[in-house]
């Protein structure tokens, strides 16, 4: 004969274990009815069953958007899921090259945590969503649920849950396929999935390896990045924003978009590369910048001519066609649709963004602005704090050569060397045009064939600079020439109009004595 206690725990284990198989008995009820049971059975068993159940749902919020805690735990989940579950369901990662394994609906998997046994089981909702009041469509919803003892909650709210998110965190960092995000033309649409950028995968090849620079400025570079890589707590401390800007300068062909590649991939971050020119306001800069992931390198290429951030200036051009349109006001109307179309973003409107909104954001970001003309930049754009590390990037130097000619032509050392030492000393060429110049451009040509070929191009370049400068000494020299003409020519009007005027007086006081 059972005691009552004894009842008690058998019926609550057949309930439990009831509970724990419903997500694999639901898949041959019909969509509706199992939800109708569910309901039913949770009033029933709710006053007396001592499992806690935590539902992560795929798609939550107002925006429907996808939640970050789904895909972290699916993540998690991924390597259990793999080893454990029965019914699995593969998707592929990193361009097609490895699958991951997660469990498919209405399966689970038992995990454990300092001793403690927790049940997660994955599940499909179906909810109704109404297209037009004579019509309505059936949407499915995935789900992650929880299950545990109620006696273990502390623990499951205070620390297993936030030990899920962090390493389902890290393998989504191991596993991903870096994206890039560009910005689609300004568009109005409140469909909840309409978005503001569109993406592909990133695969650009450069690295910290490939890139040629001076090998201390790199480390140092590599560093900076490691430190903020890591710098989650310290930001935390200081009551800093975790984001960091960085501003690349230099000549054309120097190699800034290529540091961005080589960023992007050392620290294993999507790239989001604005174009400024079609964002329409302050407004839909600051909807873009909210809609990037954590973990992005935010890019502004050419910072100087994508807007006019300069303080106001306008060009020439601009100045006239203002004028013209001041004394033509029908000219201003036929332009007026077209002027609509230019962005408003401002000076104050990108500072903002810098500095204000990512305050309020979690997560890792940096921005990275590159220009070819420093000195055009408004000094509050690029202030430190806002614009925290200045990157010169510059011609190519002897050891950037040798990364380069290591890189590729497989030499590390060659006879032809000290002669391309010299010739960098003497002339300047970006490491974009060293590049070109050492890429073979036929089977027949060897490493030897491709370094003369970069010397006579060092040798040429050399002798353009030195014409060059012959010249703007030469136009130098005839513009101070003409200049002193021109002062010679009007001190002698001078001269010559004060002797008339001399002569006049003269005349008049001769004229007025004869009288
Ligand atoms: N420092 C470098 N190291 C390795 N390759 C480089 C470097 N600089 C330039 N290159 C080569 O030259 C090409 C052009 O470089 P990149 O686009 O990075 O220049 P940039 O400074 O961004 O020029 P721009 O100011 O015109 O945008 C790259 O595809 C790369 O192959
Ligand atoms: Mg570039």
């Amino acid at each position: 004969m059972m005691t009552a206690f004894e009842m008690w725990s058998y019926l609550c284990s057949v309930m439990a274990g009831l509970m724990l198989a419903w997500p694999m008995l639901k898949r041959y009820f019909p969509p509706q009815l199992s939800m109708q049971l569910e309901a039913y059975a949770l009033k029933a068993v709710g006053q007396v069953y001592p499992y806690v159940r935590i539902k992560f749902p795929e798609i939550a919020g107002q925006r429907l958007e996808r939640c970050e805690a789904y895909t972290a735990i699916q993540n998690y989940l991924s390597a259990s899921a793999s080893a454990k579950a029965k019914w699995l369901k593969a998707e592929s990662i990193k361009d097609s090259r490895s699958l991951v394994l997660s469990m498919d609906e209405n399966d689970q998997v038992v995990d454990e945590f300092e001793g403690v046994k927790l049940w997660w089981s994955a599940g499909l909702d179906f909810s109704q969503r109404s297209l037009s009041p004579w019509s309505q469509s059936s949407e499915e919803r995935r789900f992650y649920k929880l299950s545990f003892h109620r006696s273990h909650r502390d623990l499951v709210m205070g620390s297993y849950i936030e030990h899920v998110l962090e390493k389902g965190k890290a393998v989504a960092a191991d596993n991903r396929q870096l994206k890039l995000f560009t910005n689609n033309p300004g568009s109005d649409s409140h469909y909840h999935k309409a978005t503001k950028w569109s993406y592909t995968a990133f695969k650009h090849p450069a690295t910290f390896d490939t890139l040629a620079m001076e090998p201390n400025k790199k480390t140092e570079i590599m560093s900076d990045l490691l430190k903020f890589q890591q710098g989650k707590e310290y930001y935390e401390r200081i009551g800093k924003a975790w984001k960091r800007g960085y501003l690349l300068y230099g000549p054309p062909g120097t190699g800034k978009s290529t540091m961005i590649a080589a960023m992007a991939n050392f620290l294993n971050y999507d790239v989001y590369d604005v174009e400024l020119t079609t964002v329409k306001d302050n407004s839909e800069m600051r909807k873009l910048l909210i809609d990037t992931s954590e973990k992005a390198i935010v890019v502004i290429e050419d910072i100087d001519c994508s807007l006019d951030l300069t303080g106001q200036r306008k060009t020439k051009k601009q100045e006239k066609e203002d004028d013209e349109e001041k004394a033509d006001p029908i000219k201003k109307m036929l332009k007026g649709g077209e002027e609509s179309k230019e962005s408003k973003v401002t000076l104050s409107g990108l500072l903002n963004f810098i500095d204000g909104l990512w305050s309020a954001c979690r997560g890792e970001r940096i921005i990275v602005f590159t220009t070819n003309f420093i000195e055009k930049l408004d000094p509050a754009l690029i202030r430190r704090g806002r614009m925290d590390k200045h990157i010169k990037m510059s011609y190519c130097g002897f050891e950037s050569f040798k990364l380069l000619a290591r890189n590729y032509l497989g030499v590390e050392s060659h006879p032809l060397f000290e002669r391309v030492r010299r010739l960098l000393e003497e002339t300047e060429m970006t490491p974009a045009d060293v590049a070109e110049n050492l890429m073979p451009k036929s089977d027949d040509e060897d490493e030897e064939a491709c370094l003369e070929g970069l010397i006579k191009a060092l040798e040429k370049a050399k002798e353009d600079a030195r014409k060059k400068s012959e010249e703007e000494e030469e136009e130098e020299k005839a513009a101070a020439a003409e200049a002193e003409a021109t002062a010679a020519r009007a001190i002698a009007e001078e001269e010559g109009q004060r002797t008339l005027s001399e002569g006049e007086q003269e005349n008049g006081r001769t004229g007025s004595a004869s009288c």
